[in-house]
């Protein structure tokens, strides 16, 4: 395959020659049939964005004369138009996501047609295909196509656009005579160009330049579980994406409503690539860290690897049904309870047999509860009426008296406190805070070092490892909100009244708009309220999925898999019980302590050995040098890694900086200002152990105010501070690991961690140590 690539700027032709065939080829290419070339494909690049602006014009006055309509009517027809309107902004939306770089391919076929690949299909008004969109399957052969297998492409072309102008093109010459093995990259040139440019803390997406074995992962078919293995930088965050808005297009029917996940290790990371779908047109993607995973909780990092460990291991499991069964009580001896002012007597024995009714219903703690509250009301008001037979001396009818037990105070205290309603977070809360519970629940599964570990004050904040805990505790204790209905419906009223008085005041303001729409004058503060809560109610799939811990997705992506403990595994396949997914993840860079070995272990327990593994064996981000000497110190610490092939040669191998201990710190901080110079305003990631993050943070922060990120709402700017774990699946143009072997000390001498982070940069490393470099680093 013969790669040409000629860049056109400031009205200049420049031609340049990937693996210098020119010459041997002697195929000069003189530059005026070049700008000829340009010249062509800028007008039909030019006559696509007229075609992309007429669209988004028609849409924009479709959305507006519904939205015009929108409050008159009854609610049959708002609803409907409501669907238009969604769909008209849905489409917009899209629409105005594709402007950047709207197309870049173009095939010529063996038969003459010519196709343009973008990033979505156009047509012209009378159905005449302009370009096709990257996702359908006759573009599939812009990726696969190649010497030896030209799938009737004659030539592929990767179009280079700045805003809306063509500045440079690249032909791959589909040439049998030249060929040069099946693993040559494609487009080389666009490729190294989207490689080299600044990184700008977001990732972007990689549509024009995907790789053949990209390609075939990205359009595996729907069913399954697909893992994805492949060292750092080899693309697997990219591919799980692209695969994510490949399979929305191909899927659409089976996957709008049902919508699909993505799920990645923290909320930085959830930052870093939140980008990557809108810019594909696609945005009713549910993302979410494991931190998020369980609704309504933000819960913070276990600090604690053991901790990490015992509350990821599948006896969790078992440790929380427990829990639950433990909090359906019997009391150890007879309860007198009075109901007016008669007493009757609860026994153990009755307790026991109400208890087994309702647990054999088979229905959660809250919905089961039912039942063991009525076998028990039925008991006992049994027996109140022959103690009142009895002393009447006579068989009485009285229908009321169930009533009369069930509105005794001490029947309802006795009961509640047998089979109290739960919610999640009190079962959890209160396992880990009373010594009882945790002694109930764990006996005999975890050792007392280990019991003790878990024990925490009941204020302690949720964490990570707490999530799939909560989600085990809710799958078993079911709905709590029906049990508290009626505080439910109070909220609900109160808050339709707020909304109201919300509404007033915005329509003090909303005057000139409301003019605008037509509906000044008609509309009410009622209706603006009932048009919002109603909108609520029809909340695309992506948000009604996100609020909803039940919901049963499509299609689940996970990323930095390899970090899943087995209870975290087990949430997500709860969340998906089609099982299909894509994982992706490196196994030698796991670094959290319930981490799996391997990928067989990690899935075993739930799809046994049916599942599918590719493999991706190209690093796209780290130079060479650098990678080398991040696979010297993995090798060398005993880690089995395979060694992805580096694209790009870099400057040099990692620059090292070796001071004394009272220097470190200032060091780091001229490391950093140097940088900002020499990486002319590159993206610099600063790692360091979480013991020495606040001081380092500290000073750079000091030094560089204003440009300085230390916390995962900062990311946006142009020096992060950050530790391994935030580091995780990001990547700068220059990293600065300060003191490497804490790194691989805080992380009980495993170097996954140091591993990871000296993988992160796309330019150069620096190594600013005071202690002795761990091995392999020479
Ligand atoms: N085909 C491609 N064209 C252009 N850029 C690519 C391509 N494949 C990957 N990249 C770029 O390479 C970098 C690494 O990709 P990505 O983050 O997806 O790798 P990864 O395997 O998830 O890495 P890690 O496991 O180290 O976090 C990103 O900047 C990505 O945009």
């Amino acid at each position: 395959m013969i790669a040409q690539s000629f860049y056109f700027s400031g009205g200049r032709v420049l031609v340049t020659e990937s693996k210098q065939r020119q010459n041997e080829q002697g195929t000069q290419t003189s530059n005026d049939a070049l700008a000829q070339q340009i010249a062509i494909e800028r007008e039909y690049v030019s006559m696509l964005y007229t075609r992309l602006d007429q669209l988004r014009a028609e849409n924009e006055s479709k959305l507006k004369g519904v939205r015009r309509n929108q409050s008159v009517g009854g609610h049959q027809n708002r609803s409907e138009r409501d669907a238009y309107a969604q769909h008209y902004e849905d489409r917009l939306a899209q629409l105005n996501a594709v402007d950047h770089r709207l197309v870049f391919g173009k095939l010529d076929m063996d038969d003459e047609s010519s196709r343009y690949i973008g990033r979505i299909g156009l047509a012209t008004e009378d159905h005449e295909r302009l370009m096709i969109d990257w996702r359908a399957p006759e573009a599939g052969t812009f990726y696969q196509a190649t010497a030896f297998d030209r799938r009737g492409v004659r030539s592929r072309r990767h179009l280079m656009l700045e805003r809306r102008d063509v500045v440079g093109i690249e032909d791959d010459v589909l040439d049998a005579s030249v060929l040069e093995g099946d693993d040559a990259l494609h487009g080389e040139g666009a490729l190294l160009a989207a490689l080299n440019r600044k990184r700008t803390g977001r990732m972007g997406d990689i549509v024009a330049t995907i790789q053949a074995e990209q390609d075939k992962i990205i359009r595996a078919d729907l069913p399954g579980v697909r893992v994805v293995q492949g060292g750092p930088g080899t693309g697997k965050t990219a591919v799980a994406l692209h695969r994510a808005a490949y399979l929305l297009y191909s899927y659409r029917e089976r996957l709008n409503n049902a919508g699909v996940l993505v799920v990645g290790p923290s909320a930085s990371f959830m930052w870093y690539i939140e980008r990557v779908l809108p810019s594909l047109g696609e945005t009713g993607v549910v993302m979410s860290s494991l931190g998020t995973l369980y609704p309504g909780l933000r819960a913070v990092p276990e600090t604690n690897p053991v901790i990490a460990r015992i509350k990821g291991d599948l006896k969790m499991a078992d440790v929380i049904k427990q829990a639950v069964a433990d909090r359906q009580k019997v009391p150890a001896k007879n309860q007198r309870l009075y109901v007016d002012s008669t007493d009757i007597e609860l026994t153990p024995k009755m307790v026991k047999h109400a208890r087994a009714t309702a647990r054999s219903t088979g229905k959660t703690h809250n919905e089961a509860r039912e039942t063991f509250v009525k076998v028990l009301l039925k008991d006992l008001t049994k027996q109140l009426n022959e103690k009142l037979d009895a002393s009447a001396g006579r068989a009485v009818d009285r229908p009321y008296l169930q009533d009369d037990v069930r509105e005794s105070l001490d029947v309802r205290r006795a009961l509640n406190l047998l089979w109290m309603p739960l919610s999640p977070e009190t079962l959890v809360r209160s396992l880990f805070a009373k010594r009882h519970y945790l002694e109930s629940a764990t006996a005999g599964v975890l050792s007392e070092t280990e019991r003790d570990l878990l024990h925490r004050s009941s204020d302690a904040p949720f964490t990570e490892s707490d999530v799939p805990l909560l989600d085990e505790a809710a799958e078993l204790l079911g709905d709590f909100s029906k049990v508290t209905g009626a505080a439910a419906a109070a909220r609900a009223v109160a808050e339709h009244k707020a909304n109201i008085e919300n509404a007033n005041k915005a329509l003090e303001n909303m005057h000139y708009a409301l003019e605008d729409i037509g509906a000044d004058g008609i509309i009410t503060a009622e209706q603006i309220t009932n048009l919002n809560e109603e909108s609520i109610s029809r909340m695309t799939a992506a948000s009604a999925a996100n609020a909803d811990r039940t919901w049963a997705y499509g299609h689940v992506v996970v990323d930095e898999a390899q970090e899943l403990s087995p209870m975290q595994w087990r949430l997500l396949m709860r969340r998906c019980p089609m099982k299909s997914f894509t994982i992706v993840g490196d196994i030698a860079q796991a670094s959290s302590a319930a981490a799996s070995k391997s990928w067989a272990q990690a899935l075993e327990p739930f799809v046994g050995e049916r599942f599918h593994l590719d493999e991706l064996t190209v690093n796209y981000r780290t130079p060479a040098q650098i990678s080398h000497t991040a696979v010297a110190v993995a090798r060398a610490a005993g880690l089995e890694i395979s060694a992805p092939r580096a694209v790009r040669e870099g400057e040099s191998g990692p620059l090292i900086a070796e001071v004394s201990p009272e220097r470190l710190v200032a060091q780091t901080v001229e490391t950093v200002s140097h940088e900002i110079e020499a990486s002319g305003g590159g993206l610099i990631g600063v790692i360091v152990d979480p013991r020495q993050y606040a001081e380092v943070a500290q000073a750079v922060g000091r030094a560089h105010r204003g440009k300085t990120g230390t916390s995962e709402s900062a990311l946006e700017h142009q020096i992060l501070v950050l530790t391994p774990w935030e580091a995780k699946g990001l990547e700068f143009d220059v990293v600065i690991i300060v003191e490497p072997a804490h790194l691989v000390e805080a992380a009980n001498g495993s170097v996954g961690d140091l591993y990871v982070s000296m993988t992160r940069p796309t330019q150069r490393l620096h190594l600013v140590a005071s202690k002795p470099l761990p091995a392999g680093i020479n």
